[in-house]
């Protein structure tokens, strides 16, 4: 059913600096540059990583972006109310506030106060529902990325059997959507389901999206399958890993994505591909 060619290792680097590309090219022909916010609030340090590459790389591409720090203190109705000044600012295009938050401050409260217009996350339940209904709207860009990976690979998805492990609001679910939208058979498993290996020994698509370092095994794949990791744990020792044990699952699937250098830099390429499609939508000139 799936048909990229054998031992694949699916260069998400790549095809996220391909994906950029493209954006700068479109970008340069535009008359205005696309706005961006990023707001991160406290100082976890990945967050510091992940804010700074989608500076760095939302500058290189023609955007006109900017971080907005604030201290980890904040309160939640401080954070709302910067949120309603660039819901209202007409060159800020996009709006993203990097989770996870300090413990003082709600996520949903965060994500429910962006203009669903400006929410290049797809987080906001406007966006999810539009993605339920298969409407136009911004789509999450983890799981955005992951269908960018799998078409790149050549993986055939009409009919396949896909299972998504993980219901997370910004990953799982949406994840599933997508598969959904492409025709897949898809089957959402989690912490409750009762064999969760044989789950994934059935997929020919395998989405992993837990957060549990190398929780899939070798023996849970099936030979052929396409297995993409989302999953990016830190070990003790300091070192990236998904949450597939590759070395052991690269034996035997068609396809696989690494940690580091797969879903995630996708991720950062598809917030700008949301940021500038919210931009193109905002102003008029629709995709
Ligand atoms: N508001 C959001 N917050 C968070 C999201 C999100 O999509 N929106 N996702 C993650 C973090 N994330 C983006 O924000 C992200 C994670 C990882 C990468 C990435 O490129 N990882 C590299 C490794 C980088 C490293 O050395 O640590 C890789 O996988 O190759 C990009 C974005 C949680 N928060």
């Amino acid at each position: 059913m799936t048909s990229p060619p054998p031992g694949q290792i699916i260069d998400g680097k790549a095809v996220a600096e391909r994906l950029r590309g493209r954006l700068a090219a479109r970008i340069a022909t535009l008359p205005f540059r696309p706005g961006l916010r990023v707001v991160r609030v406290g100082d976890d340090p990945a967050s510091g990583v992940y804010v700074r590459n989608k500076d760095r790389a939302a500058a290189a591409a023609g955007f006109d972006s900017a971080t907005i720090q604030l201290p980890a203190e904040t309160r939640e109705a401080d954070l709302l109310t910067l949120i309603e000044a660039l819901n209202l600012d007409p060159a800020v295009d996009g709006i993203l506030v990097q989770l996870p938050l300090p413990p003082q401050i709600r996520p949903d409260m965060v994500i429910a106060a962006i203009d669903p217009a400006k929410d290049v996350d797809g987080f906001h339940a406007v966006n999810a529902g539009r993605l339920a209904t298969r409407q136009p709207g911004l789509v999450p860009c983890t799981p955005k990325g992951v269908m960018h990976l799998l078409r790149e690979a050549g993986a055939k998805l009409a009919g396949a059997r896909a299972v998504v492990l993980g219901r997370s609001m910004i990953v799982g679910r949406p994840m599933a959507q997508l598969l959904l939208d492409a025709d897949c058979t898809v089957t959402i498993a989690h912490s409750r389901t009762r064999d969760l290996a044989a789950e994934c020994r059935r997929a020919e698509i395998l989405v992993a999206a837990v957060g549990r370092p190398e929780m899939v095994r070798g023996d849970w794949i099936g030979d052929g399958a396409v297995v993409i990791d989302v999953g990016i744990n830190r070990t003790p020792q300091g070192r990236l890993v998904g949450d597939v044990a590759f070395a052991e699952a690269a034996v035997r699937a068609a396809a696989i994505t690494p940690v580091p250098g797969g879903v995630g830099p996708m991720t950062i390429a598809c917030l700008l591909e949301n940021t500038l499609e919210a931009a193109l939508r905002r102003r008029g000139a629709v995709t």
